[in-house]
């Protein structure tokens, strides 16, 4: 047998703890299928005292990861500590340096700095590899870097967060509150340090900027991207959508058209019918439209210590294999900057809750509105004032002086521009007492 492959691993939480419990179940099917062992040499994490599982064995510690990643005694620095800038940045940007293969899972971090330290590992000679950092199983990183490389890739999407699904398929089928779904998503270990990132559509968002960077050959930009989250939905959207034979995702998609790359996560409205509906709990999915394979979808646990262990581990073989790619398929100065189409010029069907005063004329206004901006009805129901609480009385909405009831409204194929105009109108007729709700449908 050879030389083992030594790694430092910087976070020793959810992630790293998987990955570290990992290579002790597998170390004899690694130890075969490489022809040497993978071994830990070095760890660090933010708190020395933690109890932590034995199997950290006789590894160092280091209370500080950049000098972790600048230690000779390990080759590849693993980074699973997390955030886009501080500790994690200083040590994968160390490592880089000091000329190591790094692993990370570290999305937010990539999102913003992908392609200065694809940069950096280019001019080093190092592999930068990210697979848990999106959809974590699924194998969506390598399936476009390798297994699509000779496709031109029209639209990628996907349900990219695994909290959020969550949270949705248990306020869907369990009639749970967001708040309680929240707090046992973060109990399992499946939602961000801080689960804004999750809830604010953030963290999908720096998965499909990478994704985004992969499919279509530009460099990394988050900020591109156009980005709703979850807090607004509420119960009353989830029956609603239910009622009209839709269920609510959280979706990000980027569409390459003609004027530029659309990117987006947003809620979204899908027909039960569609195989993204099946998509529940923790597991996400990833649909990846090619010119040459057509639509290719990939399902699995998305978030969770073992699932992304799994793919961290795929990474360092890969290393150990001898594999080094370019981290976004093509050398950097061969990706182009993004060209992004300006939502307004979206294209589709919308759901719209709106809460309206009871007065006589006030759905005649509405109408208008929409009339006025070419926008056509599909459906619009009316509920019976206490249809939306059964057996309690409508309350005004806090704030408003007097009893509203809610409207749903489904409009057929229309531009973004539109509707929101119309939103605008009827919100300044003074005829609807809280701001409307607008939810896109998405024909998958
Ligand atoms: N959880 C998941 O399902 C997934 C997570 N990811 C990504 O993996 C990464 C890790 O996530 P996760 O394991 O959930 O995070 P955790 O919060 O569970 O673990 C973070 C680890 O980093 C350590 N740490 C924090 N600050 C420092 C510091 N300044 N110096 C050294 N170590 C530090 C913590 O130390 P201590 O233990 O002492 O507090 C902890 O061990 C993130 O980038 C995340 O986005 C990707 C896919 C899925
Ligand atoms: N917080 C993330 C972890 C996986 O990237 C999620 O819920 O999907």
């Amino acid at each position: 047998m050879s030389e083992p492959l030594t790694l430092g691993v910087a976070g020793l939480g959810t992630v790293g703890m998987g990955l570290i419990q990992l290579l002790e179940a597998h170390a004899e099917r690694l130890e075969k299928t490489l022809g040497r062992p993978i071994r830990v040499t070095g760890v660090s994490a933010r708190s020395r005292g933690k109890a932590r599982d034995a199997l950290i064995g006789d590894a160092q510690w280091f209370d500080d990861p950049v000098a972790l990643a600048q230690d000779p005694s390990n080759a590849v620095f693993v980074e699973l500590i997390g955030g886009e800038e501080g500790p994690a940045k200083d040590a994968v940007e160390a490592a880089l340096k000091a000329g190591k293969h790094v692993v990370t899972a570290n999305k937010a971090l990539l999102a913003r700095h992908g392609t200065a330290l694809a940069r950096l590992a280019e001019a080093h000679g190092v592999a930068l590899n990210f697979e848990a950092a999106v959809a974590g199983a699924i194998p969506v990183i390598k399936t476009l870097r390798e297994t699509l490389v000779a496709n031109g890739v029209r639209r990628v999407y996907g349900i990219l967060n695994g909290t959020c699904n969550y949270i949705l398929s248990e306020m869907t089928d369990e009639k749970r509150d967001f708040s309680e779904a929240l707090r046992e998503a973060q109990e399992k270990g499946y939602a961000e340090a801080d689960p804004s990132f999750d809830i604010g559509g953030f963290d999908a968002a720096h998965k499909l900027a990478l994704l985004t960077c992969l499919a279509f050959g530009t460099t990394v930009a988050c900020d591109e991207i156009h980005v709703e989250g979850i807090e607004t939905i509420t119960r009353a959207d989830i029956e609603a959508a239910a009622e009209l034979g839709y269920c609510i995702k959280l979706l990000g998609v980027a569409v390459q058209s003609a004027d530029g790359i659309e990117a987006r996560v947003t809620p979204v409205l899908v027909n039960e019918e569609s195989p993204l509906a099946e998509v529940s709990g923790v597991t996400n999915c990833v649909g990846i439209d090619a010119d040459f394979v057509g639509n290719l979808l990939l399902v699995g646990p998305g978030a969770g210590g073992k699932p992304t262990a799994s793919a961290v581990a795929s990474d360092i073989v890969d290393i150990a294999r001898g594999i080094v790619m370019p981290p976004f398929i093509r050398p950097t100065d061969r990706l182009a900057p993004i060209a992004p189409m300006n939502l307004t010029s979206h294209q589709g069907n919308y759901y719209i809750r709106l809460s309206v005063y009871d007065r006589p004329g006030a759905m005649a206004a509405i109408t208008r509105r929409m009339s006025d901006e070419n926008v056509s009805l599909e459906s619009i129901v009316q509920r019976r004032p206490g249809a939306v609480h059964p057996g309690q009385p409508d309350e005004p909405p806090p704030g408003a002086a007097e009893a509203a009831v809610t409207v749903i409204i489904l409009t057929h194929d229309t531009t973004e521009a539109a509707i929101r105009a119309v939103l605008q109108a009827i919100e300044k007729d003074g005829k609807v007492a809280e701001p409307p709700q607008m939810i896109r449908i998405e024909e998958l």
